[in-house]
C-alpha cells in the first residue's frame, strides 16, 4: 500500500511544488489547508481538507479519519516585515499551531515529521557559510517563531519514539518547469517575484533597502534555492525517515550567495527589461548575508539539486509570473 501523508499547507508555494513530487512519487496525500495564501488549483494530487490549524477538533478528524505514515508541515505565515508588525499572529499561527499538530501526532501515533524551518533561525551570520551547529539567534519574531517551533519538535522526539527531519529552507524562488504551479500568493514581496513583477510592467519600480551593508557592493546577500530542488529534499527527507531511526536539521541552500544589486541585474539581463530600481533605508529584520553550507543534506539524504544556476531560477519565475498576468489580463 502507498504510504499516505499529511501535508499541511499544501496548497501553497513550496507545499504544491512538494505535493506535486511527492505524486508522481507515489505517495497518497492530504492537504490541510486554511486557503488563507494557498489555492486549491495549486493541488496537483490527493485530497484537499480546508481547515485551521488551529482548530483543533476539525485537525483531529483528519488523523482520525487517515492512518498516516508521516506529516509534512508547510502551513505558516511566511514574512518577516508582517511578523514585525504583528508579532503575536506569528507566534499563535507558527509555533501554537505546530504544537496543536504535534498533540494531534501524539494522539494518533504519528512519529514521522518533517518541518520547514527556515535560514531566519540563524539571524546575523558571523561566518559566510553557516552551519546547522552555528548558533541561532534569530533578528525578527517570523525567525523566533520557527525556532520556537523546532526547540518543541526537539523537545517532543527527545521524550518518545517521534522522528523529524527540520528542513532550514534558505531563499526560495523559481517555478515548476511544467509552469502549471509558481508562486501565487497576492501578498509575497520576496526579491525575485518584486523584480519579475517589474519586469513585466506590474508594477513601477523595485527598492534595494539597504545599500550599506558590510558586503562588497552594500546590499544584502542571500542564497536563492529552486523550489524544484527544494521540494525533492522532501522527498529525500521522507525516504530517510522510512529507512533511519534518526532525527536531523539540514540546511537546504546551494551555498552560494548573491547580492540585491546582482539578483536584479539578472532579473534584468533575462527578461531585456531595464525597470527603474531606488535605492531606500534598510528594511527592519534584514540580516546582512545569510549563505548555507550545504553539504550536509547532500551527504545524509542524498539530495542531488538539478536546478542551482540563478539563471534557471530567474528564467523560470518570470515564466510564472508572465503567466499569472496573462490570466489576469
Ligand atoms: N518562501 C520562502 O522563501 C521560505 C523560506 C523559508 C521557509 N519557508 C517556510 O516554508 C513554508 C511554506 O512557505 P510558502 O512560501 O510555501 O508559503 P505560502 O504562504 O505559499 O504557503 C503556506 C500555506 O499554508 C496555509 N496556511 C497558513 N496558515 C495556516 C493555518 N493556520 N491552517 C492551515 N493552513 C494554513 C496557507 O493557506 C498556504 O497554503 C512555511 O512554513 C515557511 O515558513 C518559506
Ligand atoms: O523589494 C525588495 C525585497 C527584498 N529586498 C532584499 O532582498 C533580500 C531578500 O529578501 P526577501 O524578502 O526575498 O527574503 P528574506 O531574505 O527577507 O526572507 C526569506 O528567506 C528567509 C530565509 O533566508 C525566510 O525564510 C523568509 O521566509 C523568506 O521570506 C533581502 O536582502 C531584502 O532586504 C529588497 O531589497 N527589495
Amino acid at each position: 500500500m502507498n504510504k499516505k501523508i499529511l501535508v499541511t499547507g499544501g496548497a501553497g508555494y513550496i507545499g504544491s511544488h512538494t505535493v506535486k513530487q511527492l505524486g508522481e512519487s507515489g505517495y497518497d496525500l492530504v492537504v490541510y489547508d486554511n486557503l488563507s495564501t494557498g489555492s486549491p488549483s495549486a493541488i496537483l494530487y490527493g485530497e484537499l481538507v480546508v481547515g485551521d490549524l488551529n482548530d483543533t477538533q476539525s485537525l483531529s478528524q483528519v488523523f482520525k479519519t487517515n492512518n498516516f505514515d508521516a506529516v509534512l508541515h508547510f502551513a505558516a505565515s511566511i514574512s518577516v516585515p508582517e511578523s514585525i508588525v504583528n508579532p503575536l499572529d506569528y507566534y499563535a499561527n507558527n509555533t501554537r499551531n505546530t504544537l496543536n499538530l504535534l498533540q494531534c501526532c501524539q494522539e494518533f501515533d504519528v512519529n514521522k515529521f518533517v518541518f520547514s524551518s527556515t535560514a531566519a533561525v540563524y539571524g546575523d551570520t558571523k561566518e559566510y557559510l553557516v552551519k546547522e551547529t552555528s548558533p541561532t539567534m534569530p533578528v525578527n519574531p517570523y525567525g523566533c517563531s520557527k525556532l520556537m517551533s523546532e526547540r518543541i519538535i526537539q523537545d517532543y522526539s527527545r521524550a518518545s519514539n517521534f522522528k523529524y527531519v527540520i528542513l532550514r529552507y534558505f531563499n526560495v524562488a523559481g517555478a515548476d518547469h511544467s509552469g502549471k504551479i509558481g508562486q501565487s500568493g497576492k501578498k509575497a514581496a520576496h526579491l525575485i517575484k518584486v523584480g519579475c513583477d517589474a519586469a513585466l510592467g506590474r508594477r513601477d519600480s523595485v527598492s534595494i533597502f539597504g545599500t550599506d551593508y558590510s558586503t562588497p557592493d552594500g546590499t544584502g546577500i542571500r542564497d536563492y534555492i529552486h523550489v524544484e530542488d527544494l521540494a525533492m529534499a522532501h522527498v529525500n527527507a521522507l525516504v530517510y525517515l522510512a529507512t533511519n531511526n534518526e532525527s536531523q536539521i539540514l540546511n537546504c541552500g546551494y551555498g552560494q550567495g548573491y547580492s540585491v544589486r546582482e539578483v536584479l541585474t539578472n532579473i534584468k539581463n533575462i527578461s531585456g527589461v531595464d525597470f527603474t530600481v531606488i535605492e531606500t533605508a534598510r528594511r527592519p529584520g534584514d540580516p546582512a548575508c545569510v549563505v548555507a553550507a550545504a553539504d550536509k543534506i547532500r551527504d545524509l539524504l542524498g539530495w542531488q539539486p538539478k536546478y542551482n544556476s540563478l539563471d534557471t531560477i530567474v528564467s523560470t519565475a518570470l515564466a510564472w509570473e508572465k503567466r499569472l498576468a496573462e490570466n489576469l489580463n
